[in-house]
């Protein structure tokens, strides 16, 4: 038997599994032990193949995963490249606040870019904009509003072996981010899938390519998001400045709501705490303790 090798799963394709080692792209089946287990590889997961006699490879094991989200899922993913557009859909706050607290609870960091800022004529609008993201920046997310700079940091931001997706409302401008992204990593792309591929028409519902030392994962990524999931008392905890803030609280359990001596809520007073933020934190409090989504991103 020949000696195992482990690799990242980079692309689904009609049953086959294309898995990246360290030196190349292997086209491998998944044995039927992951049917029997109801275990299904994704995207981004992390694996272990192996060659039989025959010469055929085999994915013989799935390391343990960091999360899996998105549809179609994405394995793995450490961070996430979240597009908010100035308008067209208009620039909205509970919107930019729902990305980061689902991300916050999944563990995935966040870099938030600003699209089309060119379509805004009024200057005093787009000021107002880059005002509410300087506050985003301060409490700890980096903030890109033009892609030429985004493409530029990738280089440093982008880890090795990193999975980075991208998220944001329908018609946000993911697909037109991605493309541009894509524009220098395409030529290898091409030249994984037609090796691969022989000539059959395959249709790729995911695929990951590399981007510098990591992979960005080439699907716009998710556009609504379900919040439901989260324990109405670790909600708080997700947003990062209330998180902070809290270790000053009376009570260790403070939800920020009415207790006595809140930090939050001091904080909030004296507009250290954006007053969006906390207005989303009652709203998304809401939504959870109802257990559904808002009608507008049904
Ligand atoms: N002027 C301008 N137009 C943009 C920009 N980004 C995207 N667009 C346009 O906005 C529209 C929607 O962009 P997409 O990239 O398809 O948006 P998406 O987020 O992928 O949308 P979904 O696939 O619905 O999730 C397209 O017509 C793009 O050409 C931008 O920065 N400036
Ligand atoms: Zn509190």
């Amino acid at each position: 038997m020949a000696e195992k090798e482990t690799g990242t799963v980079i692309a689904l394709n009609a049953g086959f599994y294309d898995v990246q080692t360290d030196s190349e792209v292997i086209r491998t089946r998944a044995r039927g032990v992951f049917r029997q287990n109801k275990q299904k590889p994704a995207v981004g997961d992390r694996v272990e193949i192996q060659v039989d006699e025959k010469g055929m490879s085999y994915l013989v094991k799935i390391l343990p995963r960091l999360n899996r989200i998105g549809r179609p899922a994405v394995a793995n993913v450490s961070h996430v490249l979240l597009v908010i557009s100035a308008v067209e859909p208009d620039f909205s706050v509970a919107l930019l606040d729902r990305f980061l607290t689902f991300f916050s609870w999944q563990r995935v960091k966040v870099t938030i870019y600003l699209s089309k800022a060119d379509l805004i004529a009024n200057t005093a609008q787009l000021k107002e904009i880059e005002q509410t993201l300087s506050y985003y920046r301060e409490i700890g997310y980096q903030v890109f509003l033009d892609k030429n700079e985004l493409d530029k940091s990738l280089t440093d931001l982008l880890e090795a072996d990193q999975i980075w997706t991208l998220a944001g409302q329908s018609g946000a401008g993911k697909s037109t981010l991605l493309n541009y992204l894509k524009a220098d990593a395409n030529q290898s792309t091409a030249a994984i899938s037609s090796a691969l591929n022989r000539g059959r028409h395959t249709t790729r519902v995911v695929q990951l390519f590399s981007l510098n030392k990591g992979f960005l994962a080439d699907t716009p990524g998710f556009s609504a998001i379900d919040l439901s999931p989260i324990k109405l008392t670790d909600l708080a905890s997700y947003f990062v400045e209330f998180k902070e803030a809290s270790q000053f609280c009376k009570f260790r359990s403070c939800q920020h709501l009415k207790e006595p001596k809140c930090e939050v809520k001091r904080l909030l007073e004296e507009k250290q705490i954006m007053a969006s933020r906390y207005e989303n934190y009652l709203a998304m409090r809401a939504e959870i303790s109802e257990g559904r989504m808002p009608e507008y991103l049904k």
